[in-house]
């Protein structure tokens, strides 16, 4: 025989398949999915509940590659049309994914995680990830605890780990390409993510927006982009903040326009580095009341 009609026997198959990475608030599923990455395609806040839109991040290692599905937190605690639409965006993603990472806090389950663990589907394949197990300060105490997992779903693998530690992030992505079909690649290999950047500039202010101002607002507001114009190396932008309240809008504006011209600031500066170019952002906030019990308005926004 000569070579020509053995390759595969020789090389590795290309791998390609979607990975759901679902969870309750908080427990780190934007910090995992950028170190699964390897470059920031999501947002990170100690504010629960920052990612709202469905964000695809994608990683091409060897034979393989990985598309990344975040989804919403699963939301159980007020029942409006926006909460409506994170929970049916959640469904809709792990019914069409070749693994799901389940993630929790290592050592702990509670009510809010046996909500989004009902929503798994039997057929997919499921990673217990107990995540921040750099906190765990006693690790007996953990075998227990998995074996309780172990009662509450037929999990494919059990993985306890630190989304902060590239070695466990490195071991996973291993973990995950078994659980990829043998297929041709879907993507370029140095695509990060499908999302434009108009879309990753929105993303951007509304971080900068949750962090700098702290719990005071609420995770109902949002950021629309207007208008994404490329001029040369020059980017310019214009977006809305829409806050549901007058008190809302003298918050993020702030004392003399400060935090605005903060948040404008730093989402600058950070999209600059992103991409290597000159940056004009303008920046707006309007009060939009009631808007995230609107479908219409929804809908308009992106959410659907
Ligand atoms: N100590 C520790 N903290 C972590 C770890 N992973 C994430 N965190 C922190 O946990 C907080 C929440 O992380 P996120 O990645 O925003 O959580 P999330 O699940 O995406 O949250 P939502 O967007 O609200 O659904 C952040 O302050 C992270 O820095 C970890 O392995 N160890």
């Amino acid at each position: 025989m000569d070579d020509a009609s053995q390759p595969s026997a020789m090389l590795a198959p290309t791998r390609c398949g979607y990975i759901a990475i679902v969870g309750k608030p908080n427990v780190g599923k934007s910090t995992l999915l950028n170190a699964l990455v390897g470059a920031k395609v999501s947002i990170t806040s100690r504010k629960a509940q920052t990612t709202r839109h469905r964000i695809t991040g994608i990683r091409t290692e060897g034979a393989a590659q990985f598309i990344f599905v975040d989804t919403p937190g699963f939301q159980t605690r007020h029942d409006n049309a926006l909460n409506r639409a994170l929970n049916r965006t959640v469904v809709a993603t792990l019914s069409d994914v070749d693994v799901v990472l389940f993630v929790v806090e290592a050592g702990r389950f509670d009510l809010a995680d046996a909500k989004v663990l009902a929503l798994l589907p039997p057929k997919v394949p499921a990673i217990l990830v107990a995540n921040k197990l750099d906190r765990v300060h006693r690790r007996a105490e953990l075998a227990p605890w998995l074996r309780s997992m172990q009662d509450r779903h037929p999990f494919a693998e059990f993985f306890p780990m630190s989304a902060r530690s590239p070695r466990d992030v490195q071991r996973l992505l291993a973990l995950c390409e078994r659980y990829l079909p043998e297929q041709p690649w879907l993507y370029e290999a140095d695509d990060l993510t499908d999302r434009s950047e108009r879309f990753l500039a929105g993303e951007l202010v509304r971080e900068k927006l949750f962090r700098l101002t702290g719990d005071e607002l609420p995770y109902s507001a949002t950021v629309v982009v207007d208008r994404f114009e490329h001029e040369g190396d020059l980017r310019r932008i214009a977006a809305t903040i829409i806050v549901e309240r007058d008190n809302h809008k003298a918050m993020v504006i702030g004392e003399g326009g400060a935090r605005l011209k903060r948040i404008g600031t730093e989402a600058r500066q950070e999209l600059e580095r992103l991409w290597g170019g000159k940056v004009y952002l303008e920046l707006w906030v309007k009060v939009r009341s009631g808007w995230s019990d609107d479908e219409a308005k929804l809908r308009a926004y992106g959410y659907e």
